[in-house]
């Protein structure tokens, strides 16, 4: 049985369709790519699963439960948790406090939640850092904290929106490593991504919006291949060079 399942999705801001009538699930322990140009729909999709949003038409399913009208709280309280494209950490609170916001969404007693908030910040690599504040941390180290905050709340799903931007090639390795980490532990992911030498390799499966619609889906390597994911979004060159990658061959 998939974890997530969005049926016939459909968004609209007034007369502007930024999801149109998408469809794909996500089965369990998967990673699964969330790719397009820029103002796809894959912002506006994220907002809809995480219950930030609630769809014009259309059903969302999560472990089951017909989460559509949710809150984001009601959604998260299930297991499926966002982070956000611009983080934004609580600044003037330290690196522990942070994550400690969201230990307490599963863990109620102090000692246990900075338990689990410690556990968090080693598996991002931050124990070093969790008494500074969170303000004072550089772009790569605020992303890893928003991966470790959401981490904290014991998601069953992850949805990492742009994790990776903005960081240099060394943390883009160490993000994909952390990610990796984390569906080996029992999470299932789902990332929106630009750079795809980051998210092809470790994808089991890759959904493609354009213009609000879901122009594929598939294994990356079949994506990589697909003549709409060229034309719309990836360029032939770069299809090119995505082939020497060490990108799956098949769904798992
Ligand atoms: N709150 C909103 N009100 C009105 N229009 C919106 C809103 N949010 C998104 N849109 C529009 O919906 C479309 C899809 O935007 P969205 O941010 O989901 O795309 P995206 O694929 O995430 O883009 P990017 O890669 O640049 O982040 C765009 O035309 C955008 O301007």
């Amino acid at each position: 049985m998939p974890l997530l399942e969005v049926q016939h999705l459909t968004m609209k801001f007034g007369s502007l369709v930024a999801n149109n009538d998408v469809s794909f699930y996500i089965d369990p322990g998967q990673i699964v790519g969330l790719i397009g140009p820029n103002g796809a729909g894959k912002t506006t999709l994220f907002n809809c699963i995480s219950g930030f949003y609630h769809p014009s038409s259309g059903k969302i399913v999560f472990d089951d439960k017909d989460v559509t009208t949710f809150s984001a709280y009601q959604i998260a309280r299930l297991g499926a948790v966002r982070t956000f494209q611009v983080v934004k950490p609580l600044k003037e609170m330290t690196v522990l406090d942070n994550v400690l916001v969201g230990a307490f969404l599963r863990e109620k007693q102090t000692g246990k939640a900075i338990e689990i908030a410690d556990q968090c910040l080693d598996a991002c690599h931050l124990g070093e850092f969790r008494n500074s504040l969170a303000g004072s941390l550089p772009i790569g180290f605020k992303k890893r904290l928003e991966m470790a905050r959401t981490l904290a709340t014991g998601p069953k799903l992850m949805m990492l929106d742009e994790a990776m931007a903005g960081l240099t090639s060394t943390e883009i390795k160490e993000a994909v490593r952390l990610i990796q980490k984390i569906r080996d532990s029992g999470v299932t992911l789902l990332v929106v991504e630009h750079i795809m030498e980051a998210i092809m390799p470790i994808a089991d499966k890759v959904v493609v919006l354009e213009g609000g619609n879901k122009i594929a889906e598939g294994p990356p390597r079949e994506i990589i291949e697909d003549e709409q994911v060229i034309k719309a979004y990836l360029g032939e060159k770069f299809s090119q060079r995505l082939k020497t990658t060490g990108i799956k061959n098949k769904q798992e």
